[in-house]
């Protein structure tokens, strides 16, 4: 198919358009690289104190590194701000007044009511606002990917260049406005993030590498340790930014520490039937639609991406408490994650692959049930589960940005050994579940 933004246009674009980027960590690194190698006049700046250093750092890299953001806001017909969520107020107030005249300014963090909210306070009344959020991490390919684009009060014009700009990427475009961009995250991601920063939390304070656990074999495992350690390797602002500036995102991370308390109440009460009724309830509301012929993820493809140098050795039946408490919360809040699909992150979408494979392949759940009721060797596990889940719900709850670091950054540092290589099978499971969403998609089968 032919591409909707012609060569022609691209390059009379790039022959008059300055691009100028605020923030070269991760992933203002990546956009700079990549608009810059796609033929743009790509400029950015890191912080000011470390100029010499940025300088240096990009010395082989095809964009121009000025002394600070007035500098980039001078020159640039389209400024994107790609600092800490909980710093852009002060980032923007800093330089929002250098902003060129008439020029389009947009931003990356992962929340954009807050973002659209500064630039509205600060920007001169002749800059027009329209923002990016690429729904994916510095190290996964961007192509295929969804990338968000909120046109706040941009010209069809202005527009029209942002879309050619980042068609680079080759990323999927969705548009969305500021509110429906964070209901949706809250949903998606603050949630998913909840859920895997309290397995590592767990394993940590339980001092236990699960990779070596015999106790932790088979497919949905190498799942958990796989993206929790993911999310581990990388910054803590991202995941505290992305929760703690949300208010959508507070309701979401208390129900699923409600949730997980209540299910581990009825486990450890041994009250099975009200378990099962409560969880196959649950079931039908979030995969009604959800035959066992069309599941995103099996066990068996997830048995390859294995930490473990243990042999792979069938699946062990476990309580499962971290995905039980998922599908009880969507329930509770009346989320059907499907909805969410166009919108998604790839953690996300394998957090709802497993969690599909538990509930829709025949017999999983009531094995799963029974191992959670009968089963006491997963109780110590599934006890620190529930404080931990617990404990990040009060953290975000009560936007304590030094108690998330701290937390955050002693687990990070526990599982640190194993970030290389978690990276790499990680970044394998991410583009297999990537073209199964696609194949599905293809097929009719995604909302
Ligand atoms: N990483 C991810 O997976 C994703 C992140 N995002 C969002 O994108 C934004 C950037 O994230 P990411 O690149 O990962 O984070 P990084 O910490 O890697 O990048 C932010 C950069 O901005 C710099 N910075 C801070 N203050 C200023 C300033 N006054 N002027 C210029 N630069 C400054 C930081 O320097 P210093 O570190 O020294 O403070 C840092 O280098 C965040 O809002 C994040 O939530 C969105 C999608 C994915
Ligand atoms: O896929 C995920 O959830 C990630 O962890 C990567 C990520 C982090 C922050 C974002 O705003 C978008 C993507």
């Amino acid at each position: 198919m032919a591409s909707p933004f012609p060569e022609d246009e691209i390059k009379a674009l790039q022959s008059s358009k300055t691009i100028g980027i605020i923030g070269l960590g991760d992933m203002g690194y990546l956009y700079a690289r990549r608009f810059s190698e796609a033929g743009w006049k790509v400029v950015g700046c890191d912080r000011e104190d470390l100029f010499e250093q940025t300088k240096a750092k990009f010395a082989n890299d095809s964009f121009e590194i000025l002394k600070n953001g007035h500098y980039v806001s001078r020159i640039s017909d389209y400024i994107i701000y790609s600092v800490e969520a909980e710093n852009i107020l002060k980032i923007v107030t800093l330089y929002g007044p250098s902003t060129k005249y008439g020029a389009i300014v947009g931003g990356q963090t992962s929340c954009k009511e807050p973002e659209i909210a500064a630039f509205e306070k600060v920007l001169p009344s002749d800059a027009q606002i329209i923002s990016l959020h690429s729904l994916h991490g510095p190290k996964v390919s961007t192509t295929g990917q969804p990338l968000v684009l909120i046109n706040h009060n941009g010209s069809e014009e202005n527009f029209r260049f942002i879309e050619c700009l980042v068609s680079c990427l080759k990323s999927k475009h969705v548009y969305l406005t500021a509110k429906e961009h964070d209901r949706i995250t809250a949903d998606t991601q603050a949630v998913t993030h909840a859920a895997f920063l309290s397995m590592g939390v767990a394993w940590r304070n339980i001092n236990i590498n699960p990779w070596v656990t015999p106790r932790w074999i088979g497919g949905l495992e190498n799942a958990k340790m796989n993206i929790s350690l993911r999310i581990f390797s990388n910054k803590w602002h991202v995941y505290a930014g992305l929760s703690l500036t949300n208010p959508s995102a507070h309701g979401q991370v208390v129900q699923y520490a409600r949730s997980t308390t209540e299910l581990f109440t009825l486990i450890i009460g041994k009250k099975k039937e009200e378990l099962r009724s409560r969880l196959y309830k649950a079931k039908d509301y979030v995969f009604n639609n959800i035959s066992d012929h069309d599941l995103l993820l099996d066990d068996d493809i997830l048995q390859k991406f294995s930490l473990s140098k243990i042999p792979p050795g069938g699946r062990q039946p476990n309580s499962h408490l971290s995905l039980i408490a998922i599908v009880d919360s969507w329930f509770n809040l009346g989320i059907v994650p499907y909805d969410h699909i166009i919108c998604s992150t790839p953690l996300f979408r394998i957090f709802l692959g497993v969690t599909e494979y538990l509930f829709c392949t025949p017999g999983l759940l009531d094995e799963c049930i029974e191992a959670a009721i009968e089963d006491h060797s997963f109780r110590h596990d599934d006890l620190e589960f529930t404080i931990a889940a617990r404990n990040w719900s009060s953290i975000i709850s009560f936007g304590n940005y030094e108690l998330y670091r701290r937390e955050f950054e002693q687990t990070q540092k526990f599982f640190q050994p194993k970030f290389a290589e978690a990276n790499v099978i990680g970044n394998e499971m991410i583009t297999t579940i990537l073209e199964r969403v696609k194949e599905r998609e293809k097929a009719g089968r995604l909302h």
